[in-house]
């Protein structure tokens, strides 16, 4: 994959001069230096992973019956710390499965056999003590390299001091071999930034930045060319090699990646068919080729095909069997390993929920502050929106038909921030795949993420709130009134912040944007509909009438029809009860839709820890 021309950042978290005053222990710049520095090391340990009848059977629904059905049959072996392992097969032969139930993405108790750390049975803390890097870059876009890493120290790395972090980030980076883009953006479909293989490696980095002992990958050369496949492969054996265990699953390495490995295990249907090192393999496979092996062949693609031959003639087993043979001859089983003394126990979370919400709070500010679609487009729009509504309904005359415009104005303003809220979700469900893939390995609180995400924006919601009703409250001449400015500007802050809850709620709880925004567009219309703008509360048929009471919409209408009806003159009061009946606007103080709008800002916000925690919280 070529490097695109990268944009380069707005603002560093850390400024260079702080990073120049960073002692580097004396590491050499070159490639040649060790991944991590000694002193940063502390987070290690000699960890042996084994498995003694390890399998996963599913209950699948056939015709009307439920079935078992075994994804991974009964494995047997054992992973060395400095022992990088690739995980090879067809695709569908169990190898993500696989490394999912050595990363314990799946349950233990979802699983049969033994699955040990050290001769002991993994423990819950499993997760904290290992990294998951995922097949998917999950990235802030518009923050660089180094911040991203900087963040992910921050938030994973307990008990070191901030200088100490920053000089683990400048080792990460340099053993992942980023120092060229260091600073330049991670990048998305609209903004250039580094590289495919370089936002890999970002990704890699993420998840191994608290120096995990165990790390586990899932496919970390897919859509690269061979040699940036190498390059990254190479950067593991050298992380490795600092008494690191690592898994890996891979789709058809090259053979310059191929014998890269320590070891390599194929599955074929779920079975474990190889399992050695990559210098054996041709041996082993000799006897079940019927042609000889061909001497400059890739090994690994010429196994895959001969186990495609056993697959489609249904003789799986035989593979098997002729695994357990070999094994048999040079078996040394290390599961007389004494559970270690000195088991590392990472501690529960690198920071206290408050530490953890103000680094989430400084990372999302940022990203505001970078994202113009998020706060500077929206603003702009507010003042745009102002304008045209000023000028549409400027200077509204009181009576009758004054008060129809007024319904007018009040019904689309609250509309239009609401229903632009959605704009957000794919920004939104970014976030969410960064949070999945940060709090699936641990590294901070659901509550610690849902509470920053919540407060952010607040501070620009007020920023548009008092733009929009600076300009658009006195050309349309709603009173002069300085109390019902402050209301206004108040009840608009608090449409926004509803409005920004019910979007990142759908966020939570929607597979892509597109549905999202269709099923959130669909909601709001409902909730519009029954406002009271179009039929008042009285008129609605019975069994609708609930939708009133749960529509976002009712609540800013009636407390900007209410704030404005209520300085009518003395003269007009049977004009202003008239409306008040008319649109069914109960006799309760307008801040009472402030408190109401609140209210959904909150429970909208509960809702979305809540799809969080069942979406995250325990499952695969
Ligand atoms: N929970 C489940 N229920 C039913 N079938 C499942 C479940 N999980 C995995 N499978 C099936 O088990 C097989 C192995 O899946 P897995 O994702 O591990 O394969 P893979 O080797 O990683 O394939 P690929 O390279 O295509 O990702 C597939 O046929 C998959 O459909």
């Amino acid at each position: 994959m070529a490097a695109v021309e990268a944009a380069p950042a707005a603002e560093p978290v850390a400024s260079d001069a702080a990073m120049k005053d960073v002692e580097l222990g004396g590491a050499p710049l070159d490639g040649t230096a060790p991944a991590f520095s000694s002193h940063t090391m502390a987070a290690g340990g000699s960890y042996t992973l084994e498995a003694k009848d390890l399998s996963y059977t599913v209950k699948i629904k056939e015709g009307k019956e439920m079935k078992d059905k075994t994804i991974v049959h009964p494995v047997n072996f054992v992973i060395k710390p400095k022992q990088l392992l690739a995980i090879m097969g067809a695709s569908g032969a169990g190898k993500s499965t696989l490394l999912d139930i050595l990363a314990t993405r799946i349950p233990r108790s979802a699983t049969d056999g033994e699955y040990l750390l050290n001769g002991a049975p993994v423990a819950a803390n499993f997760k904290r003590l290992s990294g998951y890097v995922m097949q998917d870059d999950a990235l802030y876009p518009l923050l660089t390299v180094r911040e991203t890493l900087q963040y992910a120290a921050l938030l994973r790395i307990p008990n070191l001091s901030r200088k100490d972090k920053w000089e683990v980030v400048e080792d990460t980076i340099r053993a992942l071999k980023l120092t060229a883009c260091a600073d330049t953006i991670c990048g998305d479909d609209r903004h250039r930034g580094v590289s495919g293989g370089e936002k890999r490696r970002v990704s890699i980095g993420v998840d191994i930045v608290h120096q995990p002992s165990i790390i586990f990958l899932d496919e970390p050369t897919s859509g690269l060319d061979s040699t940036t496949a190498l390059q990254i492969v190479d950067t593991l054996k050298d992380i490795c090699s600092r008494d690191r265990t690592i898994a890996v699953t891979i789709h058809q390495p090259s053979s310059r990646v191929f014998e890269v490995f320590d070891k390599v295990m194929f599955m074929s249907k779920g079975h474990l068919v190889y399992n050695g090192p990559p210098s054996a393999l041709a041996t082993h496979m000799t006897p079940l080729s019927k042609d000889p092996l061909p001497q400059f062949a890739n090994l690994s693609e010429l196994f895959l095909e001969i186990v495609d031959s056993y697959e489609k003639s249904g003789t799986v087993e035989q593979l098997v069997e002729h695994r357990k043979e070999i094994e048999k001859a040079r078996q040394r089983s290390v599961s007389n390993l004494e559970p270690e003394s000195t088991h590392h126990e990472p501690q529960h979370f690198a920071n206290n929920f408050f530490a953890e919400t103000s680094i989430l709070l400084h990372r999302n500010f940022v990203n505001v502050l970078r994202t113009p679609e998020l706060f500077f487009v929206r603003i702009a729009l507010c003042c745009v929106i102002g304008l045209v509504l000023g000028s549409v309904f400027w200077n509204i005359p009181g009576g009758d038909e004054g008060i129809g415009q007024l319904a007018g104005y009040s019904a689309f303003v609250e509309a239009f921030f609401i229903f632009t809220s959605l704009e957000a979700l794919p920004i939104f469900l970014n976030e969410r795949s960064v949070f999945a893939r940060e709090q699936g390995r641990g590294a901070y609180r659901l509550s610690s993420f849902v509470m920053a995400n919540s407060v952010v924006m607040l501070p620009f919601f007020f920023a548009m709130a008092l733009v929009f009703t600076s300009i658009s409250f006195f050309m349309v001449g709603l009173s002069s009134d300085n109390a019902n400015f402050i209301f206004q500007v108040i009840l608009i802050f608090t449409v926004l912040t509803a409005g920004n809850g019910f979007a990142t709620f759908v966020s939570g709880i929607v597979p892509d944007a597109l549905t999202g925004n269709s099923a959130g567009t669909a909601v709001l219309a409902f909730m519009f509909l029954f406002s009271g703008f179009f039929i008042p509360a009285s008129q609605i048929p019975r069994g609708w009438i609930w939708l009133n009471y749960i529509s976002m919409f009712r609540y800013p209408f009636e407390g900007l029809m209410k704030s404005n009806l209520d300085l009518l003159p003395a003269s007009e009061a049977d004009l202003r009860q008239q409306y008040l009946d008319d649109y069914s606007i109960d006799g309760w103080n307008r801040w009472g839709s402030v408190g109401v709008m609140l209210t959904f800002t909150v429970g909208w916000r509960a809702l979305f820890y809540v799809a969080l925690r069942l979406k995250y919280g325990s499952k695969r």
